[in-house]
Parts: C-alpha cells; structure tokens; sequence
C-alpha cells in the first residue's frame, strides 16, 4: 500500500484576477476550491493514475470536514485524525500576470493526535510506500520527519519526502527512497545560489551525497532533473503548453514518479511520468486525468534535451527521450 501523510490538509481557494493591483479592491473573475496539502494531492493523482494509496492527516473544524467530503467525492481514501480544536487551513492561490500564493501556518496538533498517527504507522512494511509530504504547524519540531523515520528504521518502507529547509535537511540521513525540491527549495537546503544547470547539479549531488536514493529536482517550466539511485543523471525539458494553474504540478509529479516507477521498475519511466504528471497538472484547472498525463508522456518522446542539460562525465550520458522512453502502458 501507498500512504501519504499530510499534517497540514488545506483547502485551496483559487482565485483568477486579470490584474492585480497591490492596495486596491480587485475583483476576481473567477474562483474554484478544492482540497489540497501535499500528500492529499499525491493521493488523488495517485488514485487518477490507478493506484490505490491510503491519505493520512489530521482534520479541523468545517474546513476539515469539508476537505474530507471533496476527498470521498474525488475518490479518494482518507483516514484524519480529527482534532478538536481550529480549522484546517484555507490556501489563497492567486491567478494574475504571475501566480502569488499564500499558505497558512495550520492547526495545532497535539501529542495525542501525533501518537495515534505514530501508532498507525508502525504497521508499514516493506511493500509499502510511504509519502510524508509538506509543512507542519509550527508547534510541531522540525524534525517531526525525521522522528517518523527513525521510528519505521528496520520496517524498509520506502519513504518520500516532499518538504522544505530543515524538515527535509533533517530527514536525509535516514536514506528517504526519493526527494522533490524545486531550484528554490534547493537553494534554502545548502544556503547556495542554483541560477544554472550546473548549480542545481551540484547541489542534487549533495543532497544525494547527504543521504537521498533518488534526487528529482522540478524546474516548472524548464522541466527536471533527476539523479537516480544508481547515480544516473537523466535531465528533460517540459512539454510545452498554456499554463493554467501550476498548484499541485510538484505532487503530481511526486505521483507520477512512483506511478511510473511501480509500473516499470525504470527510473527513465518514473522521470518521463513524473514530469508528465506534473505539466498535464500544470495546463489544467485542478490535477490532470490520466488520459490528460498520458497525452504528455507521449508528446515528450517528440522533445530533444536541451543542450545545457547535459549529464556531468562522470554518470551514465543521457539518451534522447526516444531512446529512453518505453511505452507507458495506458
Ligand atoms: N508552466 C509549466 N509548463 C510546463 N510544465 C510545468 C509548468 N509548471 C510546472 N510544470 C511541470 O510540473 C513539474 C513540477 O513543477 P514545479 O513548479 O517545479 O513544482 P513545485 O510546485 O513543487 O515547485 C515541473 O517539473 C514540470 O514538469
Ligand atoms: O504544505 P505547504 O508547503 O504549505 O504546501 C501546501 C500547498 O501546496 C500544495 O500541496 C501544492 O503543492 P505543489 O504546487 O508543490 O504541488 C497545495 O495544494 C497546498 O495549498
């Protein structure tokens, strides 16, 4: 089984406003809201893409419940701790020119609520997936990741981290099976600047010399690259489109990566998927369908890797997206 944990669900309010002007009343044209936090997105294009996982978090107030009736609405199965006290936080996405986002602290988890989250985790085993993904309320120490893997150390869960600064830093020694920063992300781990292919390379690297078995780091637009468990180094651009709403476009790539990846046993496959997942999420309203991420995989066999995407001498060279891209089987 695939588990996602999120500890800070949310909803997302989506809002297009042609133009943004800062100190003034805007009007928006038009809105949309939907679940989200990390993990509940990596459960939903999981469960897109035909793989079942289970979504773990915790759940407040009306916001909380209202998070829990999208996920069975979307399909999507999920077990919350409830709290009892606050509301599960409310995202503001803003469509304009540039997307601006604002994302609230969340609710205050108590140790109770953490127990029993702990408790069901010790059932995790070696066939199963663990996803820990996103930020934590502040009360929670940062290293609330890293107490989770040194709790299911010996289980051999595979377990992803999608999270930022020190929740991520502080998980690396315990050897997570994949990690997703985008350029930024990477840029807060190490305090270094990641301005060109060769920077985020570098810093890749180190998060894989630091611990990580496979290291994908998301360029929105420009695409990803990857660094895989056997060191390889695969590098792709994105497929070209209109952007709709990029919100979700990493955890759908977190997605597709181990959607590609259980399928294939392939981490050229999991690369193209992943990045498939996550531009098919990135020219659509909400998270992409399957049959919308497979057009994607496809369109990418037709792309070149761009010359500056080059693999350092020192891994495997890379092979045009036409040699290494089997058939995603549909
Ligand atoms: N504007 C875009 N055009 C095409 N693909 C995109 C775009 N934005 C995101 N993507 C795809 O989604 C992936 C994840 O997006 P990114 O913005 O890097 O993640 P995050 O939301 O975690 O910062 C990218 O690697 C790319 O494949
Ligand atoms: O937990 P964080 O870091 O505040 O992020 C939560 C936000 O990120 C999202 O999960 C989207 O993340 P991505 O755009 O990176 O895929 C939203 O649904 C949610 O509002």
């Amino acid at each position: 089984m695939i588990y996602t944990v999120t500890f800070n669900p949310s909803l997302d309010y989506i809002v297009w406003v042609p133009k943004l002007t800062d100190g003034a009343t805007n009007r928006s044209e038009a809105q949309a809201l939907y679940p989200g936090g990390k993990g509940i997105n990596v459960s939903i294009m999981l469960s897109n893409l035909g793989y079942a996982s289970k979504a773990l978090g915790f759940s407040a107030g009306f916001t909380g419940r209202e998070i829990e009736r999208l996920l069975e609405e979307n399909g999507c199965d999920a077990e919350f701790i409830p709290l009892h006290q606050g509301n599960s936080r409310i995202n503001i996405k803003i469509k304009s020119a540039q997307e601006t986002e604002i994302n609230a602290p969340g609710p205050h988890i108590p140790s109770e609520a953490l127990n029993e989250l702990f408790q069901r985790l010790d059932a995790c085993g070696p066939e199963d997936i663990l996803v820990l993904a996103g930020s934590i309320p502040k009360s929670l120490p940062s290293d609330i990741y890293e107490q989770i893997m040194l709790r299911l150390r010996g289980h051999k869960t595979r377990i992803v981290v999608d999270a930022t600064g020190d929740l991520l830093k502080n998980a690396l020694k315990y050897h997570p099976f994949l990690v997703k920063p985008n350029a930024a992300e990477l840029e807060e781990l190490y305090g270094i600047r990641c301005d060109t292919m060769d920077k985020i390379k570098q810093g890749a690297m180190r998060v894989r010399q630091d611990g990580a078995l496979n290291v994908l780091v998301s360029l929105g637009k420009d695409g990803a690259l990857l660094i895989d468990q056997h060191g390889r180094l695969h590098t792709s651009p994105a497929p070209s489109g209109t952007l709709v709403n990029s919100v979700g476009s990493g955890d759908s790539m977190v997605a597709g990566f181990l959607a590609g990846y259980l399928k294939e046993q392939d981490y050229a496959v999991a690369f193209r998927m992943g990045i498939a997942a996550g531009s098919a999420t990135a020219f659509q309203e909400w998270l992409a369908t399957k049959a919308q991420v497979l057009k994607e995989y496809q369109a990418l066999k037709e792309y070149q890797p761009l010359k500056e995407y080059q693999p350092l001498k020192e891994y495997q060279p890379l092979q045009t997206p036409s040699q290494t891209s089997p058939e995603f089987p549909g």
